[in-house]
């Protein structure tokens, strides 16, 4: 974050500023933090769908309206900014990299790296993802028996994103040091990200410290990679093939032909990591769970997923005659949307909706109330995926994915300049993955149990997913 930026946006305390959305008279961070998506909905229930809260002493605005929701993030995109946002706990990890730069580094590197999530770019991860899902399938899910499913998946994108991003090329060494450093400094992550806005990451505590070693052995890994890959490529002939994003990213350039300095290929490689992996474990596993609760909807499922790819899909980037299975991501993304809360912070004074905001206001836009919106959604609680396909009839799941979606109300990968990068690359990764595992095996509901339970963080990841893996 630039230094002047910070000054310039202050946090909103003292006095209610006039104007402001109304909400509960006590400061409610506690609540918050203690139960997030009921706190929200009842907040959204007694207060209408923008809200003013009063969090950790800040008066925030909390927002599932969508055409304010339209307003923070496409209209007014260059008003609501990211710089001054609420504190992002990690930033050790994932530096000043896309998720939260702003301004002109943030453009510099966004246009650095979008060549590198092209959907001709992505196609080549395709392969990564359909041989890491067969590994999963023959080894842990060789036996019918039950899974904790959700971790299967965690581990399985952690391999899919360190092969799209480094390769799978990398000496078995070299691999299991990247992995190992990933989900020690992730398993740190993951503990403090909860207390993150109370335990600022500078503060020497115990857990603190062991969280700074693990970032250190995975810097000391990931810049080893970038280092000798950079030599690689500047030994190797014009002619490269390139086939990791990391390669992608190396050779990169901006308008006036300059590439990625070291230290901004670590944040951004760290960036890709962490916006990348759990996210897209939460999705697979919420699809999963969905899938096991409803059995006829999973054997339409497989039957498309034996019908377009065979059993083997060998490498297949392109998902277009598979609808049944982009729609059963898409509607597992809009009940458990693995982003539920985008944040923005006001750059200057400003009118959103009837409301009057001070510069430096927080404003955090909720796809979990988006999708839930009674006016724009049918049934908006129910799992039903082919509410989707008339849509996918005539246009792309992509040109859904762009803006708010066709009823203004669909967000699962934010809109406007700040929008997910990595769209194309989980939306293929969920349905090859769907698709290659339903080949092999069904999931089915451990008896007695009910649909997992959220655990919401900074993410919203399910406690666990356990499943009872069945041999097809
Ligand atoms: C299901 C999977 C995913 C979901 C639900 C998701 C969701 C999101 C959302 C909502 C944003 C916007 C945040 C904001 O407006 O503040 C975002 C940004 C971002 N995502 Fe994703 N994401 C996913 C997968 C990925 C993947 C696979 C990658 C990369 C490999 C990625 C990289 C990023 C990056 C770098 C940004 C910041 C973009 C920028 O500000 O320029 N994401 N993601």
């Amino acid at each position: 974050m630039a230094s002047d930026s910070l000054a310039r946006l202050q946090r909103i305390v003292g006095p209610l500023p006039s104007g402001f959305p109304p909400g509960p008279s006590t400061d409610v961070a506690i609540d918050f933090l203690r139960s997030p998506l009921a706190f929200i909905d009842s907040l959204t229930q007694q207060y209408g769908p923008t809200v003013g809260l009063k969090l950790g002493g800040e008066h925030v605005v909390l927002t599932g309206d969508p055409v304010i929701s339209r307003q923070v993030l496409i209209d007014q995109a260059t008003v609501f900014v990211k710089e001054g946002t609420a504190f992002f706990p990690g930033s050790s990890l994932a530096g000043n990299g896309l998720l939260v730069s702003d301004g002109a580094t943030w453009q510099r590197q966004r246009q650095l790296s979008n060549p590198a999530f092209r959907s001709s770019a992505i196609k080549t991860c395709a392969k990564a993802m359909t041989d890491c899902t067969s590994a999963l399938v023959n080894e842990s899910w060789r036996h019918s028996g039950c899974r904790d499913v959700y971790a299967d998946l965690n581990a399985l994108t952690l391999k899919i994103t360190t092969q799209a991003l480094f390769g799978d090329d990398l000496p078995p060494a070299e691999g299991v040091k990247v992995t190992g450093a990933i989900q020690k400094a992730f398993e740190y992550f993951a503990g403090r990200a909860a207390l993150g806005f109370i335990i600022p990451e500078w503060l020497p505590t115990p857990d603190n410290q062991q969280y700074s070693e693990a970032v250190r052995q995975l810097d000391s890994v990931v810049y080893s990679i970038i280092d000798s890959r950079r030599a690689q490529l500047a030994a190797s002939s014009s002619q490269v093939s390139q086939q990791c994003l990391l390669d992608q990213l190396l050779l990169s350039r901006d308008d006036q032909g300059e590439g990625m300095g070291r230290r901004a290929l670590r944040d951004e490689l760290m960036t890709l990591l962490v916006a990348g992996q759990e996210t897209s474990a939460i999705l697979l596993a919420w699809a999963c769970a969905y899938l096991a609760h409803h059995p006829e909807q999973q054997e339409r499922a497989a039957s498309e997923a034996r019908q377009v790819f065979g059993d083997e899909l060998q490498g297949t980037g392109d998902v277009s005659q598979a609808p049944y299975l982009q729609a059963v991501v898409l509607e597992t993304l809009r009940l458990r949307p693995p982003a539920y809360i985008v944040g923005r912070c006001a750059a200057r004074t400003v009118r959103l909706g009837a409301f009057n905001l001070p510069a430096g206001t927080t404003v955090l836009v909720s796809p979990w109330v988006l999708h839930r919106d009674r006016n724009r959604w049918q049934d908006p609680e129910a799992f039903q995926p082919e509410r989707w396909l008339p849509l996918l009839e005539t246009k792309s799941y992509m040109s859904e994915l762009s803006g708010l979606g066709s009823n203004g109300a669909y967000v699962p990968f934010g809109a406007g300049p700040r929008n997910c990068i990595g769209t194309g690359f989980a939306m293929l990764e969920a349905v090859l993955v769907l698709a290659r595992s339903l080949a092999a095996v069904r999931f089915r509901t451990v008896p007695g149990s009910s649909f997992p339970r959220a655990d919401p963080r900074i993410t919203l990841r399910p406690s666990e997913v356990p499943l009872l893996i069945e041999k097809v």
